[in-house]
Order: structure tokens, then C-alpha cells, then sequence
């Protein structure tokens, strides 16, 4: 991983947001955290914990109130956690016109182009729908195929999931899996524990700074099993571990020998055969 290019490198960062009484509300600091390229980055932790503060840094919209970020924000694009503070034309159509490149194409490359572009997502509407008659999630999934569309070096995606149905989430996890196998790294805010199983990395805030950052497994199960038993990072910072992590703690607790430290139930299955 030492070797793999930095996209994107928080040096010593700090956040405060100034609130309406005029004084200053400290959201994290001391942030040191490198995006390298291949990356598919978890970030979790609890409520007002400062995950979505991260993702506005990266996308340049929150400014740091110290220490430094380095990285070319063009080649960073985002899904927010509200769809309407992203939406920017009436239709569906004037949306994906946003696409860089978009406009260059003939209007039958564009067709073609947008009708892919939604069709990565699971989105079927028509482009001359206006915005304000599709859903929240029906948003969200426009804005996801906007930024697929647009080819970013690194998409950070806040509560991408929140807004949607199981079918639609899972369209969305495979469209994003397509976009990081084609080289585009992800930062993915989620309070879905079960997500982590597609992070290569883990990074939970908590008590205004960077609480832990590591393996899943680590995460879930403590560092090379030197937690006591049913103890990790994740329940220390008072997040409840996934299903299937549960699970696994209590196979354990009962002596049963595991494989793996499973993340998702093919994992758990893996886990449990004898070898
Ligand atoms: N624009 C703002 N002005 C003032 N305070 C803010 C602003 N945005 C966020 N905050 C505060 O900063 C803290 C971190 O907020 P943030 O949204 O980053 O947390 P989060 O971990 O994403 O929360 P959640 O899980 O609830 O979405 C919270 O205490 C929040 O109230």
C-alpha cells in the first residue's frame, strides 16, 4: 500500500464551525489521514462525530481551520447526504448536461450516454422529468450517476444508502464496486456497519479526532485478537458491530474454532466449514 499514489493527504487538520452565538464549535482536529489510490475507505463513527464535515472538506466546501489538505479537488466528486443541496437543474436531463464533457457529445452520443449513465444506478426516469417530482432517494441515485458518469479519481459518498430501498441499495454497492474496479478510489460515510466489508480500510471518528484506523477486522475483532473477548474498537466507540460480526463474537464465546474473523455472511459460511 506505501507504494500506491496519494490522492489526497489531511496533515494535522482541524475543523470548527463557527455557530450562530459567534463562538467556535471544535468538530475534529489533529486529522492526519492519507486517500491512496485503490482505496475503498469506510468512515463511521457516532452521530455529530464529524464524518460529513470530512466529506465537505474533501470536496472543498468546508474550509480547514487548521493544518493542510493536499489534493486536486477537480479530480474529487461526491454524493451529499441531501440530494436537493446537490441538484442544480429543473430535469433529469439538465442535471446530467452537468457531466463534464457532456455537452461536447453529438445529441445522439448524449442519449446514449445519459440512458448508460442511469442505467449504472438502477434509475429508470425519463429526461425531461422535473427534479421535484422525483423522490429523495430517486435523487440520490441521479446525483450517484452524475458523479459515476463524471469518472472521478476518488468519489466520496456520505449516507449513500440511507435514502433507499434494498433493491436500489444493492444496485448502488454494485454500481460503486464497478466504478473502484475501474480504478476510482472511495471514501463511503456509512452508520451501516455492514458496508465496511468492502473497505480495504476503516476510519472511525470519535471524541473530535481520528478514533481508530485500520482493517475491518481489526475493527470488529481487535488488532491480532488482543482485545478481550467480545471487545473491539467498534463497540469501545459504542457502535453496534454488524449481524454477522455478532454472530461470530458468540461462535467464539462457545469455543467454536473460526476460519476467519468473517465481515459478510459468505465470510461467516467460509468461517464455519472445516478445512
Ligand atoms: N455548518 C455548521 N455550522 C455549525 N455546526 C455544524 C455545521 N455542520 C455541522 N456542524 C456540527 O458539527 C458536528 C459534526 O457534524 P457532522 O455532520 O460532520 O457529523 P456526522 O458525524 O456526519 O453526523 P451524523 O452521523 O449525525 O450525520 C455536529 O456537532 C454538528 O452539529
Amino acid at each position: 500500500m506505501a507504494n500506491k499514489s496519494v490522492l489526497a493527504s489531511l496533515q494535522r487538520a482541524s475543523v470548527v464551525y463557527r455557530t450562530e452565538n459567534g463562538q467556535g464549535r471544535q468538530v475534529w482536529a489533529d486529522v492526519t489521514l492519507d486517500i491512496r489510490q485503490g482505496d475503498w475507505l469506510v468512515v463511521t463513527g457516532p452521530n455529530g462525530s464529524g464524518k460529513s464535515t470530512l466529506a465537505s472538506v474533501l470536496l472543498g466546501l468546508c474550509p480547514l481551520t487548521a493544518g493542510q489538505l493536499v489534493r486536486d479537488v477537480g479530480r474529487f466528486r461526491g454524493v451529499l447526504q441531501s440530494p436537493d443541496a446537490q441538484c442544480i437543474g429543473d430535469t433529469v436531463e439538465e442535471e446530467l448536461n452537468d457531466i463534464p464533457g457532456a455537452m461536447e457529445l453529438t445529441a445522439e452520443e448524449r442519449a446514449l450516454f445519459y440512458q448508460e449513465a442511469l442505467l449504472a444506478v438502477g434509475l429508470n426516469v425519463a429526461l425531461n422529468r422535473t427534479l421535484h417530482t422525483l423522490s429523495g432517494g430517486q435523487k440520490q441515485l441521479l446525483n450517484l450517476a452524475c458523479a459515476l458518469a463524471s469518472r472521478p479519481a476518488v468519489l466520496v459518498l456520505d449516507e449513500p444508502t440511507a435514502m433507499l430501498d434494498p433493491a436500489s441499495r444493492i444496485e448502488v454497492i454494485q454500481a460503486v464496486r464497478r466504478a473502484h474496479q475501474q480504478g476510482t478510489s472511495i471514501v463511503w460515510i456509512t452508520h451501516r456497519l455492514e458496508e465496511a466489508a468492502e473497505a480495504n480500510r476503516i476510519v472511525a471518528f470519535g471524541g473530535g479526532r481520528v478514533a481508530f484506523e485500520g482493517t475491518p477486522e481489526a475493527f470488529f475483532y481487535g488488532r491480532d485478537g488482543e482485545q478481550a473477548e467480545g471487545s473491539s474498537p467498534c463497540v469501545e466507540l459504542g457502535l453496534e458491530p454488524p449481524f454477522v460480526v455478532q454472530t461470530a463474537w458468540e461462535l467464539l464465546a462457545r469455543g467454536v474454532q473460526l476460519r476467519c474473523y468473517p465481515l459478510d455472511a459468505d465470510q461467516l459460511a467460509e468461517a464455519v466449514t472445516p478445512g
